[in-house]
């Protein structure tokens, strides 16, 4: 379905709450739409509030801890919602410190714009070093110098202009929200009406009255449904006095997690695992965000233009549109297009790319730097890798892997659409090929295959696709994927040494499990800030029974009800020395304690080198030769042809292939050869150690020749 249509559909999603909360937008009192906004939001919370009656002088616990009014989800969302804003507040003046002296001076070069420190390091002064990144990395003058920037901050002029432009668009939202508010009051008004079952103070939720029959129905009456579901969150906060006396909290859970699976269709497997993560109202409400899509979000390719430029261009086609946010200077909230977003010459010339807000995040703690080795190590289909090649300005050297080749596909296209020069694409597993093939990366970001469990409104099958199994085979998969994540990060390089680990999944067992697993394998590793302020929600110290390193807190999490955007998760860690493999257990060197560096640090020119050759070669051209032929005799037998009737061809064809192995050798070495002398002279500018793709370079005095490269690198690209 084409996203004007989807949109037309759907109507306009609830812009990011976070836009609407910027301190520049607070102060500007004349601004139309702040005005417009609020009072909106205060009337929704209000009908919210209204409906549900409260018992007096009760109050449950919102995500930050505090007290809120109970009986209602408005409250806790209300609650979130403040707790966000002073967040932001905080985080937008913060930002504004560093950007009131610098963010837009002293830019007379592109590169300069990634000059800057590293965002990394910890505590309170990476933060404020990291926030001096963001300005620095994220902005939109790039390659645009001397244009003025459409940007959230006081440059109001362009933006008043663009705003002015837009204002028919967003009034129309405006009104189109305001419509969906009311009906929304008036279905909740109704919906008040119908708690027959609320007579007294002590809802009967667990009865067997007319309610309970209507809803355990062959076709449940959803209305009945929702009202027990609103009666239970109710009664479980504040069970002494609204419970049943013969009836306990896990009853009152066990009801809640039945109807929750019927009303919004999940496994109660997964249903349980959600509920887990929260208190009974704030999964409620995260159910319900579940259930609407959320904003449609571009991200302007500033290889190409810068956002302003973009903006203009869009909205002269008829797309409503706002910045994202505060955090991103790359961001586009689309409210409304009367062009489809895929298809406009903006789109084919790589103007833009469409990519969720919070997938913006990984990259933004990544904080790559220019001249830089990084690996995406499931990259397709290439928001991540495409962003950070951005933020590179095409210099350095990005390793985009993806193990399926279907998606590889789609990688390539956008790696080409949006005119990214410094990537090379591979096609593996990435468990396998790294770092035995490929390391010593300043940074690696693994974006992990995972549940999805973040993106349900995107891709409801999730709700009753995924099985016990899948929590258990993905989060191993992840797992893995991370240790060779660490392996392949050289920790002594001058600028990185980071991992940023990431998935679009909520659950536990994805994110801080996987991060524990990590820690406790790999204690040459530990958790760093992210960088992203203090947008989103602390990573969990504990779960359960589980208690998690302390750093964890230093982890983002991401919800849709909370942010608005998909549910994401974002850990960033340093490495701080090598990485060193424990052989297979019960192995005689285990047994003896010996370890072995696995690590594939690059080798400098002075000499040391980490390089294990045994463990990747040396290459064997004749056993080649003979695999290449048996494939060849296999190929013809499932063909039906006998490979012995043609035996002598196939001899030939061994020569054959032999020569043709040769002549792919050697224009895969003047591949290298144009890749070293590439990364030769962009690292010559920060002294770095010269190194081929494969992380690799210098004399043969290492036992490694230039060849043996060569053939690595053939089989990794
Ligand atoms: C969450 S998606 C990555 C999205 C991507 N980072 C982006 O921003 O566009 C996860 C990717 O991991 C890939 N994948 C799954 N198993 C893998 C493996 N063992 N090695 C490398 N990639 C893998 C999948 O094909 C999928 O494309």
């Amino acid at each position: 379905m084409g996203l004007g249509r989807r949109m037309k559909k759907q109507g306009p999603p609830p812009p990011l709450d976070e836009s609407k909360i910027s301190v520049h937008k607070k102060r500007k009192a004349g601004d139309s739409e702040s005005k417009a906004e609020r009072p909106s939001d205060k009337k929704r919370r209000k009908a919210e509030i209204k409906r549900r009656p409260e018992p007096k002088g009760k109050s449950y616990e919102a995500a930050d801890g505090k007290p809120v009014r109970s009986g209602s989800v408005a409250a806790v969302k209300s609650a979130n919602r403040k707790k966000k804003l002073s967040d932001v507040i905080e985080w937008n003046e913060e930002t504004n410190e560093e950007l009131s002296h610098d963010e837009f001076e002293g830019i007379d070069a592109a590169g300069d714009e990634l000059g800057g420190n590293s965002t990394d390091g910890i505590g309170s002064e990476q933060k404020a070093q990291a926030f001096d990144d963001e300005s620095i990395f994220d902005s939109d003058e790039d390659g645009c110098i001397g244009e003025t920037v459409f940007s959230d901050e006081d440059i109001s002029d362009a933006e008043k202009k663009l705003t002015a432009a837009n204002m028919a668009g967003l009034s129309r939202k405006l009104d189109q929200q305001k419509a969906a508010e009311d009906e929304q009051a008036k279905l909740e008004l109704q919906e008040s009406t119908l708690q027959t079952n609320i007579s007294n103070d002590r809802p009967d939720a667990l009865g067997d009255g007319e309610a309970a029959k209507s809803v355990s129905g062959v076709t449940p009456d959803m209305q009945l449904l929702r009202t027990r579901i609103t009666d239970t969150i109710r009664i479980l906060g504040d069970l002494p006095k609204l419970s049943q006396p013969d009836k306990s909290r896990a009853d009152y859970m066990q009801q809640l997690l039945e109807d929750i699976c019927i009303y919004y269709g999940y496994t109660s497997f997964l249903a349980e695992k959600l509920l887990s993560l929260f208190t009974p109202m704030e999964a409620f409400a995260f159910f319900e965000a579940n259930e609407t899509p959320r904003p449609v979000v571009i991200r302007t390719n500033t290889l190409k233009t810068n956002r302003r430029t973009l903006a203009q261009a869009l909205i002269n086609r008829g797309v409503v549109l706002e910045p994202v946010g505060k955090w991103s200077k790359v961001g586009l909230q689309v409210f409304e297009s009367a062009v489809p977003l895929g298809a406009t010459p903006e789109y084919l010339a790589g103007h833009y790319i469409l990519q969720a807000a919070s997938s913006f995040l990984p990259v933004i703690a990544l904080a790559p730097q220019p001249n830089e080795r990084i690996l995406d190590m499931a990259a397709a289909p290439g928001g991540k890798t495409t962003y950070i090649s951005a933020l590179m300005r095409n210099t350095g050297c990005i390793i985009a892997n993806d193990a399926s080749k279907a998606r590889a596909k789609g990688l390539i296209g956008n790696i080409h659409r949006l005119g990214c020069k410094n990537t090379i694409v591979s096609c593996q597993d990435a468990r396998t090929v790294f770092p035995k093939a490929l390391g010593g990366f300043d940074r690696v970001i693994l974006d992990a295959p995972c549940t999805g469990t973040g993106v349900i409104s995107k891709d409801p099958s999730v709700k009753t696709s995924k099985t016990a199994r899948d929590f258990l085979a993905i989060p191993h998969m992840q797992k893995q994927l991370l240790l060779a994540a660490i392996d392949s990060t050289d920790h002594s390089s001058k600028t990185g040494g980071y991992i940023v680990y990431s998935t679009c999944s909520v659950t536990v067992e994805e994110n801080e499990q996987v991060v524990q697993y990590a820690l406790h394998k790999r204690p040459n590793v530990k958790i760093v800030d992210t960088g992203l302020g203090n947008f989103g929600s602390e990573g969990f110290r504990s779960y359960m029974t589980k208690k998690f390193d302390e750093r964890m807190a230093l982890a983002r999490r991401y919800f849709p009800h909370r942010e608005n955007v998909d549910g994401f998760f974002v850990c960033k860690l340093i490495k701080t020395g090598p990485s060193k493999l424990v052989v297979g257990a019960g192995s005689s060197k285990e047994r003896q304690g010996e370890t072995e560096t696995i690590e594939k640090k690059p080798v400098t020119e002075e000499g040391s080198s980490s390089i294990d050759t045994d463990s990747f070669g040396p290459f064997d051209n004749e056993g080649d030769t003979e695999i290449i032929a048996r494939a060849e005799r296999n190929r013809l037998r499932r063909k039906g042809v006998n490979p012995k009737a043609v035996g002598n061809k196939l001899k030939s064809d061994g020569g054959d292939l032999n020569e043709k192995a040769d002549s792919q050798d050697k224009l895969v070495k003047s591949i290298s050869v144009s890749i070293d002398t590439k990364v030769t002279k962009e690292k010559a500018s920060n002294s770095r150690p010269v190194q081929d793709i494969n992380g690799r370079g210098g004399p043969k005095k290492h036992g490694i020749s230039s060849s043996t490269n060569t053939k690595k690198a053939r089989k990794v690209v």
